[in-house]
């Protein structure tokens, strides 16, 4: 659905060249939600806003559906833009406008009639949950009913695709969950392809289906959630792996151990077994959790435990053999 295809962007201040993004190729498939993850002044938003040409790639191609965005004039490119929705951090409502304006005025640029823009608003205004608020201002709405008026504006003309830029970072975590939940929604119910990004590991963690790592322009990392964040490799991915596995304390804390140290790793409904109870009970071998996360990766629940065995080397290696006939990963640490 969507193609970015050797994508350099660089912007020129006070004589100097400023790489933005560099040489970024990546492909969204259809109805997938995709995230790209990086810290502050990585380069997501210039790519992101690369997408539908806000910003003009130095180099490359855009192509959406099948259409290459790159190769178009400014006419056929504003058509094509109605195919692609956008939300914002800070919402960009029209501040003098009422909710329903707000969502209507892409209606309104279309040229619907006044008739099918009441229709559309008010299907909106119940997707996003906000019949209530129809003639309230922004001002009037918190941060959250504000994003649900900027997805129903984004929505309104049937796109293809939703880019979202930092769509939850200026809201509470409960407002951010309301949100990503309407995302997931929308997703399931319209089919609807997302690119977001997010220098939020919860936001990835979430919705997203795959994930790109940004890092100085260039992307260091592309694949699975579950597998980039349950196998990070480059040291900014373990950095946002490190945001929600609270594993901060961990070198200190694995040092000076005697038994033996192990990262074992579960995916799927395995998590909520007792496995490294049963692999050890017919041993003599003790055990101690010294790190653990148990969660959900989107709809996946997996677990990822260090733990220390202490026994004797028969016995260890007796548990390590139970434990990965059942279907965990176990790697040294
Ligand atoms: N219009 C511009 N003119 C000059 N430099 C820019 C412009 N926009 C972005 N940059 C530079 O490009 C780099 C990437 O910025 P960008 O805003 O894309 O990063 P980001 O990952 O979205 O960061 P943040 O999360 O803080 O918004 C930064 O070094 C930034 O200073």
């Amino acid at each position: 659905m969507i193609k970015l295809h050797n994508i350099r962007k660089s912007y020129r201040v006070g004589g100097l060249s400023v790489e933005a993004v560099r040489d970024v190729s990546l492909t969204v498939h259809k109805g997938e939600i995709f995230g790209i993850i990086g810290h502050s002044g990585a380069g997501k938003s210039t790519l992101l806003r690369c997408v539908n040409l806000l910003e003009k790639p130095t180099s490359g191609t855009v192509t959406v559906g099948d259409m290459e965005l790159t190769g178009l004039s400014e006419g056929q490119l504003q058509r094509q833009r109605r195919r692609i929705g956008m939300i914002f951090q800070h919402f960009n409502l029209l501040s003098m406008s009422t909710v329903r304006d707000n969502i209507a005025f892409p209606l309104t640029l279309a040229k619907l009639s006044k008739a099918e823009i009441n229709k559309r608003v008010d299907e909106l205004l119940k997707l996003v949950q906000l019949e209530q608020h129809a003639d309230k201002y922004p001002a009037q709405l918190s941060g959250g009913q504000k994003q649900r008026v900027g997805i129903a504006r984004a929505l309104a003309n049937n796109p293809d695709v939703l880019l979202c830029d930092e769509a939850t970072s200026a809201l509470d975590p409960q407002t951010t969950n309301s949100i990503l939940s309407l995302l997931l929604d929308i997703n399931a119910k319209l089919g609807i392809t997302i690119l977001l990004i997010t220098h939020e590991m919860n936001v990835i963690r979430s919705i997203c289906d795959r994930v790109a790592v940004i890092d100085k322009g260039e992307i260091v990392e592309m694949g699975d959630v579950l597998h980039v964040f349950l196998k990070p490799e480059h040291p900014v991915t373990r950095d946002f792996v490190d945001q929600v596995a609270d594993s901060g304390a961990n070198g200190q804390l694995l040092r000076g151990r005697k038994g033996r140290l192990l990262r074992m790793t579960y995916i799927g409904d395995l998590t909520y077994e007792p496995i490294l109870y049963n692999a050890v009970k017919p041993t003599g071998v003790e055990f101690a959790i010294l790190q653990g996360t148990v969660s959900r990766m989107k709809e996946t629940p997996y677990g990822q435990l260090i733990v220390e065995l202490i026994g004797s080397d028969a016995e260890v290696e007796r548990v390590i053999g139970a434990l990965r006939a059942e279907g965990l990963e176990v790697e040294a640490v």
